[in-house]
């Protein structure tokens, strides 16, 4: 981060680390949008192989399939390409994530998580008296996590395995040490908690299958069932099947990586977005007051999600924490030529690496995205209505009312990464984070505790993505009494 700040941003920087890893450094707004457009050129392929191997430990028989797959991404083969269309596999994920987390599946979903959520602060929060915890982030994990897993995989896998979040954040814990390919003999604790939680999942897909149709995927069936969850899930079973290749082991692999990749990231953007709103209680204040014509139901006590996510300062809010707490590297590679950077030639294969927290803390580049107003406050602190603009509505004799926009900032605010590749569950993940916190602040009072120290964000995860909270929150609860 250092290096890359020194540098400057203008020029892309050949990185050398080690003898056989080069890869070009993107920094400049310009030449990061020049990626994200260049989807049809780019490929993502090399770092879901890598993801596969050293992170998901997939099977080795089954890497070869996924390399081969030479068709793209589009619905449309590339040119050339011979692979059948049962074994385009970068398709068939893409287009199941990104079809099935959005439109009325991500509604369907999100109200989901809603009441799950509801239901399981209800039962970790009975009383209305205060209750101390020691640790906000492990209360968040519990609640957050399990609503979250069980409206995307079911209650089954839960209740068949009650020590599944163990299990997942004990793997969660080890993913950087994976990522640096360190051997099983240096962490063997690492392995260990992998091979549980693989373990857990395919017994968890095999119990789903003797109680449930994975083909059950057209638009009259539903959108949620206990044993796979919502239909994303029994997709991605119903294709992998299909492919005749992979087995029951990749498939657990695979929906590890899902729980990785939808429970990972997610969890310390809750936590960093709760824990602004607890040490601000003005900032809470007004974020609660967004909240309140959001409640529908006889008691108002009904959280309409949708509606409730398209609030100005609850979304600049979402956009803030994430702008602030999520580092990650997107990396893409040129497979069949030269790739031409803003004038500057990348080597076929050469990894081209974007790295998203530089870019959201580059005031320059925010000025000259037209959002001089952004950065007002310095990109180093936290600010709440950095991403509010006076609405270009008149309506007469009202006060101006500010709105919510990220006009410009498609290469400064890159937390989903971009192109093609953008993280498919980017709407799920901006509902669960606002209605966390819409659910906590309504039905819970809840206070910081004296003594506990100011968390600083975990470096440890730079830059591999949402970066948790060093140190513990003490912090106490109880049920509002209307
Ligand atoms: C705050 C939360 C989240 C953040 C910051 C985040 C970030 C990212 C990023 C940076 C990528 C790589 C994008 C690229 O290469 O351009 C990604 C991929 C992905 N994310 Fe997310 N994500 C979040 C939540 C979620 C959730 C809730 C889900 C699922 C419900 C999800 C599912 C995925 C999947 C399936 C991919 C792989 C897509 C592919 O390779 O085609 N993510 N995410």
């Amino acid at each position: 981060m250092e290096t890359l700040k020194e540098h400057g941003d203008s020029q892309p920087m050949l990185v050398k680390a080690g003898p056989f890893l080069h890869f070009t450094a993107v920094t400049d707004p310009t030449h990061i949008q020049t990626v994200f457009r260049s989807s049809k050129h780019l490929s993502s392929k090399p770092g879901t192989l890598f993801s596969l191997r050293n992170l998901l430990s997939s099977p080795a028989h089954v890497i070869p399939h996924y390399d081969a797959d030479d068709s793209g991404m589009a619905a449309t083969p590339r040119k050339g390409s011979n692979t059948e269309q049962k074994d385009r596999i970068h398709y068939l994920q893409a287009s199941a994530v990104q079809k099935l987390l959005s439109g009325q599946h991500l509604v369907a979903l999100s109200e989901k998580f809603v009441s799950v959520l509801d239901r399981n602060l209800a039962s970790a929060v009975s009383s209305s008296e205060w209750v101390e915890h020691p640790d906000l982030y492990a209360f968040l994990q519990s609640t957050v996590s399990r609503s979250a897993i069980e409206s995307l995989m079911g209650s089954a896998i839960l209740d068949r395995h009650p020590d599944l979040l163990s299990q997942f954040w004990e793997f969660d814990y080890s993913v950087p040490l994976f990522l640096r390919c360190l051997p099983k003999w240096l962490i063997p604790s690492a392995y260990r908690a992998r091979s549980k939680l693989l373990k857990t999942v395919k017994s968890w897909h095999a119990h789903a299958h003797e109680n449930s149709d994975c083909s059950r995927t057209g638009p009259q069936d539903p959108e949620w069932e206990p044993y796979f969850g919502s239909k994303l899930l029994r997709r991605r079973q119903e294709y992998a099947i299909e492919t005749g290749w992979m087995d029951a082991d990749a498939r657990a692999s695979e929906d590890m990586g899902l729980m990785f990749a939808s429970n990972g990231n997610l969890l310390p953007a809750v936590f960093w977005f709760v824990y602004e709103a607890l040490k601000d209680s003005v900032l809470r204040d007004s974020l609660l007051r967004e909240v309140e014509p959001c409640m529908d139901g006889e008691g108002k006590e009904k959280v309409d999600i949708m509606k409730l996510a398209t609030q100005p300062l609850l979304q600049s809010v979402y956009a803030e924490t994430l702008r602030l707490r999520v580092a990650i590297a997107v990396t893409r590679v040129s497979e069949q030529n030269d790739f031409n950077l803003g004038g500057y030639r990348v080597p076929k294969g050469q990894p081209v690496v974007v790295f998203t927290r530089p870019a959201g803390l580059n005031e320059d580049a925010w000025r000259k995205a037209g959002r001089g107003g952004c950065v007002k406050k310095s990109l180093e602190e936290f600010w709440a209505e950095r991403f509010l603009v006076d609405s270009r509505k008149e309506e007469e004799g009202q006060e101006k009312r500010k709105e919510f926009s990220m006009e410009g900032l498609a290469g400064c605010w890159l937390p989903y990464g971009g192109g093609q590749r953008m993280c498919p569950g980017r709407h799920f993940a901006k509902n669960e984070m606002i209605g966390a916190f819409a659910l906590l602040f309504t039905r819970y009072e809840l206070e910081l505790l004296p003594g506990g120290q100011e968390p600083k964000p975990d470096l440890r995860w730079f830059p591999i993505g949402g970066l948790p909270p060093v140190g513990k929150v003490p912090f106490r609860i109880r049920k509002r009494s209307t």
